[in-house]
Order: C-alpha cells, then sequence, then structure tokens
C-alpha cells in the first residue's frame, strides 16, 4: 500500500490506514474511514482514467473563454454561429426521455447535506437534484461527506439522527429521482493531485459518484438507465476554423467530422459518458443529463450542445440567476448595457422572457424536457401575510413558465412543492410533460437583439446597498462551509452572489449614476467604501456581536470588496475564494499551485 502524504488524521500524526492512492494520485484532504471507502483505489483509478484522458481538452476550453472574453471586450456580441445553421436547421432529435423520468413536473434542488438529502427525496418533489454546485461551499468535507450520502441515498440506507430534537430521518417509500449536479469546468478540486496538478472538480464530482453508484441507481431509480446529471454553467467556446488543437490530438479526431462551429464543452462531456459508459459495460445512452443554459454564450449554441450530447440529453433548463450574471460579465467592457438593480432583472424582462421561449421551443423541437427555472421566494416561518406574499411570487412564476411551455420547474424548499405541484397539474393535467403540446413555433423567430435587449429599470443606493449586504453575507457563510442561505427572506447562492459581485464591480468600474434615486449620485470608490463600512455595521446589528466575530464576515468582506474593486474582473466569485477553503493535509507540505 502506498503510505503518501494523504494518509494523516487531524493533527498531523500519521494514521494507521491511510488512503489506497493509485500511481500518481495524491489525496491531501483530511482522511477519513467513512471517505476511505468512497476513496477507494478502483474509484480514484477512474478519475484519474478521466483526468488524465480528457485534461488538455478541458484546458483548451478554459482558454476558449479566455479568447471569447477578449473578442467580447474589445466590442463583439455573442450571437448565433453561421457555421452551425445546419445544426439549428436541421432535423434531428434527441434520444426519447427515460420513462423514469418523463415527468419532472416540480424538481426540488439543494446541497448535497444528509438531512436535506433526506427531506429532499421525501418532498413529493418528482426529481432530486443534488447540488455540488451553487448550493454547496465545495470544502473537502462537504465534497466528500456529500459523496458518501448520496451513496447511502442510492443504496436506499440513508438515515439521520437530529438529537437536538431526538428526530430521526429516513427514506420514504416513495422517493424523488436523484440527478446530481457536478461543479462546473473551472474549478479545480485542490485536495487530489492527479500527476502532481489539482484535479478538475467536476470529474472528481462526477466519476466518484458515478463509480460508486452507476449500478444500483439504474437497478432501484432509473429502471435500466441513468445516472442522471444536470451540468451547469458551460460557455460555447467555439472554434471558427480549427486545423489542429494546440494542446492534443483531441479536436483533429473530431474536427474531421465536424470542421466547423463545434461546441466543444458540451462535447467534453458527452465523450466523458462515453467514456463511463465504457468502463461501466452499460450501454451508450443510459447516462443521461440536463444542460442548464446559464451563460449568455450558451444561448445562441443550444441546439448545438443538445447535438452533441444527442444520446445523453435529457434537455435544458434556464438557470436564471448564473444567466443574469453571465450577461453582466459577458458585457462586463460595456458601459451601454449596464443593469438596473437586482431586483428589477426579472423574467418578464424583453431578453429572460426571449431566453426561456426559445429553450421551450428548442428543447419541443428536438424532444427533450425544457425545464424551468428558480424562484428566490421561501416560505416565511414567522409571517403568515408576508408568506402569502411570498407563495403568491412563486405561484405566479411557475404559471408563467407552465403556460410558456416548460415541463418542469425547480423549488428551492420543500415547502414550496405543493403549491407548485398545484400550478403544474392544474395546467398539465395527467400529461407527463407538454414536450409534444406545445412547441411554440413563433419562438423560431427570436433574434439575437431579442436576446441580449437591455432589461428596463433603474440603478439605486438600495440596490448597490442589497448587493454588498448580500455578497458579504453569503462570501461570509460560503467560507464557514454553507454554500445556500435564507437572506431577508430570499434563497442565496452562489448565483445569485455573482450578480451581486460583477454588478458592483460594473457600476464601480463606469462610475455610474444612481439614476434611480434623482439625485444625481455616481457610484465612486469612496461611496462604496462607506457602503461596505455601512452594511458591515447593518449586519453585526443583525447577526449579533459574537455570531459576527465568529462568522468569518471580515474575511468575506476583505475577499468580496477586492473582487467589487479588482482593475479586471476575476471570472467566478468561489475560484477566487477557493484558496481559502483548501486544507491540505499533513499540513507541513506545501500546497500546490492552483
Ligand atoms: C441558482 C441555483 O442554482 S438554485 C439551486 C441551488 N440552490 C439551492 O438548491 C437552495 C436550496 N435551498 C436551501 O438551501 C434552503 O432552503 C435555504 C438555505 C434557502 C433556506 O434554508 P432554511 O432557512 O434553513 O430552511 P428552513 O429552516 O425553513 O427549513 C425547514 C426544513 O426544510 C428543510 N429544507 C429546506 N430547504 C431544503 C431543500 N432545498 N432540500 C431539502 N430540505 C430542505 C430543512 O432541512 C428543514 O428540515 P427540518 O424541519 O427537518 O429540520
Ligand atoms: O443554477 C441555476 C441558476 O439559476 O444559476
Ligand atoms: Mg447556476
Amino acid at each position: 500500500m502506498d503510505m503518501g502524504t494523504g494518509h494523516y488524521r487531524e493533527g498531523g500524526k500519521p494514521a494507521p490506514v491511510g488512503y489506497d492512492m493509485p500511481e500518481g494520485i495524491d489525496v491531501r484532504g483530511r482522511y477519513d474511514e467513512e471517505f476511505a471507502k468512497i476513496l477507494t483505489k478502483d474509484a480514484l483509478q477512474f478519475v484519474a482514467d478521466l483526468q488524465r484522458e480528457f485534461r488538455n481538452h478541458v484546458k483548451y476550453a478554459m482558454e476558449c473563454r479566455k479568447e471569447a472574453k477578449a473578442r467580447y471586450n474589445a466590442g463583439a456580441l455573442p450571437g448565433f454561429d453561421p457555421t452551425t445553421r445546419y445544426i439549428r436547421e436541421g432535423d434531428w432529435v434527441c434520444a426519447s426521455p427515460p420513462p423514469a423520468v418523463a415527468d419532472r413536473r416540480v424538481e426540488i434542488t439543494g446541497p448535497v447535506e444528509r438531512k436535506m438529502i433526506i427531506n429532499a427525496l421525501n418532498s413529493g418533489a418528482k426529481v432530486f437534484m443534488a447540488d455540488f454546485e451553487d448550493a454547496l461551499s465545495p470544502s473537502w468535507e462537504n465534497l466528500m461527506r456529500g459523496q458518501v450520502n448520496l451513496r447511502d441515498a442510492v443504496n436506499g440506507t440513508i438515515n439521520f439522527h437530529d438529537k437536538a430534537r431526538n428526530r430521526v430521518y429516513k427514506l420514504n417509500d416513495q422517493i424523488a429521482k436523484l440527478f446530481v449536479r457536478p461543479r462546473g469546468w473551472h474549478l479545480p478540486e485542490a485536495h487530489i493531485l492527479i500527476d502532481g496538478e489539482p484535479a478538475t472538480g467536476c470529474l472528481v464530482d462526477f466519476g466518484l459518484y458515478f463509480y460508486h453508484n452507476f449500478a444500483k441507481f439504474r437497478q432501484t431509480q432509473g429502471n435500466g438507465f441513468g445516472p442522471f446529471f444536470y451540468l451547469p454553467k458551460m460557455e460555447h467556446s467555439r472554434q471558427v476554423v480549427i486545423s489542429q488543437c494546440c494542446v492534443c490530438d483531441f479536436h483533429a479526431s473530431f474536427v474531421d467530422v465536424q470542421p466547423l462551429g463545434v461546441d466543444m464543452e458540451a462535447k467534453i462531456w458527452n465523450s466523458v459518458f462515453l467514456r463511463a459508459e465504457k468502463m461501466a459495460g452499460i450501454e451508450r445512452g443510459s447516462i443521461r443529463a440536463t444542460v442548464l443554459i446559464e451563460t449568455l454564450p450558451a444561448v445562441f449554441q443550444m441546439d448545438e450542445i443538445l447535438h452533441e450530447l444527442r444520446d445523453h440529453s435529457v434537455g435544458l433548463n434556464c438557470g436564471r440567476w448564473d444567466y443574469i450574471f453571465s450577461y453582466v460579465k459577458t458585457f462586463q467592457a460595456h458601459p451601454d448595457r449596464l443593469l438596473p438593480d437586482r431586483v428589477q432583472v426579472g423574467m418578464t424582462q424583453h431578453f429572460m422572457k426571449s431566453y426561456s421561449d426559445l429553450l421551450i421551443y428548442t428543447c419541443h423541437r428536438r424532444g427533450v424536457h425544457a425545464m424551468g427555472g428558480m424562484a428566490a421566494q421561501i416560505p416565511i416561518r414567522d409571517n403568515p401575510k408576508a408568506n402569502e406574499m411570498a407563495l403568491e411570487l412563486v405561484r405566479k412564476d411557475k404559471l408563467r413558465e407552465v403556460k410558456a411551455g416548460h415541463d418542469g420547474t425547480w423549488a428551492a424548499h420543500p415547502g414550496l412543492i405543493p403549491p407548485i405541484l398545484e400550478v403544474f397539474n392544474a395546467n398539465m393535467g395527467n400529461n407527463p410533460n407538454q414536450i409534444q403540446t406545445i412547441t411554440r413555433p413563433e419562438a423560431s423567430a427570436i433574434t439575437e437583439d431579442d436576446l441580449l435587449q437591455l432589461p428596463r429599470g433603474v440603478r439605486t443606493m438600495e440596490g448597490l446597498r442589497l448587493n454588498t449586504r448580500v455578497g458579504i453575507q453569503y462570501l461570509a457563510a460560503w467560507l464557514r462551509g454553507i454554500g445556500s442561505v435564507p437572506l431577508s427572506n430570499l434563497m442565496e447562492d452562489a448565483a445569485t452572489a455573482e450578480i451581486s459581485r460583477v454588478q458592483n464591480w460594473q457600476w464601480l468600474k463606469y462610475r455610474v449614476e444612481l439614476n434611480g434615486d434623482g439625485l444625481g449620485v455616481r457610484v465612486t470608490p469612496e461611496l462604496f467604501g462607506r457602503t461596505v463600512e455601512e452594511e458591515m455595521e447593518r449586519i453585526e446589528k443583525e447577526v449579533g456581536t459574537e455570531k459576527f466575530k465568529n462568522g468569518m464576515h471580515k474575511e468575506a468582506c476583505k475577499i468580496f470588496t477586492s473582487q467589487c474593486t479588482a482593475p479586471e474582473l476575476d471570472d467566478f466569485l468561489t475560484l477566487g475564494a477557493y484558496n481559502h477553503i483548501v486544507i491540505h493535509y499533513p499540513k507541513s507540505v506545501g500546497s500546490p499551485r492552483l
């Protein structure tokens, strides 16, 4: 057995046993006997195989993102790719949805936390999306416990004893179908080094979950299909002309098949799925995934993404919060495209409605689910009137979605399942979905201008304050290991916090006028500095001095303000903050460069 640097317990003392690591792999996260049942030699070997096969493709895709950013920063606008018109206009369909998940009218989402997994699976939702992404702070403990929890959930043995309330949680007979969302391509996993480099986060999440669960899942949940996934934050990374890839032969092989306009990020996922199916000895097309359309570039590539994944697709989803974040990020150098206050950028704004309509049209034309997104409201326990108002907003949002043709939608909290189900049941009846019944042909006329149209609204001091307060409070929670939080009775997660961050950055960069306040005030570093101070005082008052001191607020404030005032916009809030939650064992050994 390799007794490398990963074999240490808390306190730095050598442990009697350790992770059994294949050649070239170094696990630098804390040793735990439960984790060791996930980080088996064979499972790690599978992750390493994926990493070695796809790392250069992922690197290349990230380089393409940089190139696209440079183009947008130089004034270009994202749009439909003329070279892939043949895909958009072609008459093809994806594989039919697996019967086990034909009906996905309400999906609950949540981090891979043990009690929440049980509550979500028991919630009455059709699907539970277990999240390693927007709702999870990707600490080693959270990720590995999440894998343990999911294995137990798939095995049907998961339980939880809440000692404080003396309440035992276990699964009902009827449970939601499980989808798993790995991290995005951009995030590394610093606790697992493969050939000396941090592994790609999503390949670790996918690889470990797939390896341990594919067989049981297909038997008990997928009726012969599965496992099922959600894929986040893809961008287009399209090539215009490729003769030879700069880092590998990968392109050369698929360039021959599709010489132009390739959607590479979806192609990598498809190849990962093929590789996993081969390893498992299961039929091609067993794994199914719903892709979140949550970046501005990707909205112009929905057909291309579905086409790449056509044997593995089970639809697209409107990831509305990251989509708004991506709009600001993509137009970071376009002062003529500044958004109004975050609260005014809702789904009825023309660009958001166009995005949702085009997604429904595209998915139904290709025979797959068009999933709606997340309303931010959550139940308000201590105020019945405010609670009813929040539920009414959720009902309204869901009614708009189901009438537009969405086949299902997301719920952030078990208390929202009954009202959302009611709306979908009333409009969909016994049909499992609306793929055949609402085709939205008129949406084929949606143009680039529709998708890019600047939302209406104004910018206010309250908008700046809210962005600042939410950004700091969310980041403080994230640093403490909590990836989704209730703030002012709304759900906040990495995607909503990103909007706050990039909007502050952009308003500061362009010294924008807060035109909704009628005072002609501009967002300057001085104004922002004062706002940060005042909002920190407000947070301290709200949470209490003790919690404030121990709650990582000062650290969060430092990271958040430095990102808001940086000369160049950081691509991701969580990427910049990630080093703060990495803990290597043994602690005496230096950290690898990320
Ligand atoms: C932009 C996007 O990507 S959206 C998708 C990612 N975001 C998410 O998934 C957010 C998921 N939701 C949540 O994390 C939580 O609902 C929050 C943080 C918004 C609110 O949390 P809380 O205020 O703690 O909820 P609250 O106290 O009302 O919880 C009541 C009960 O419901 C459970 N619960 C709340 N939300 C969920 C959920 N999403 N899944 C399962 N159980 C849940 C709690 O565990 C608690 O259970 P208990 O009574 O057995 O103890
Ligand atoms: O992941 C969902 C989103 O809205 O972002
Ligand atoms: Mg998202």
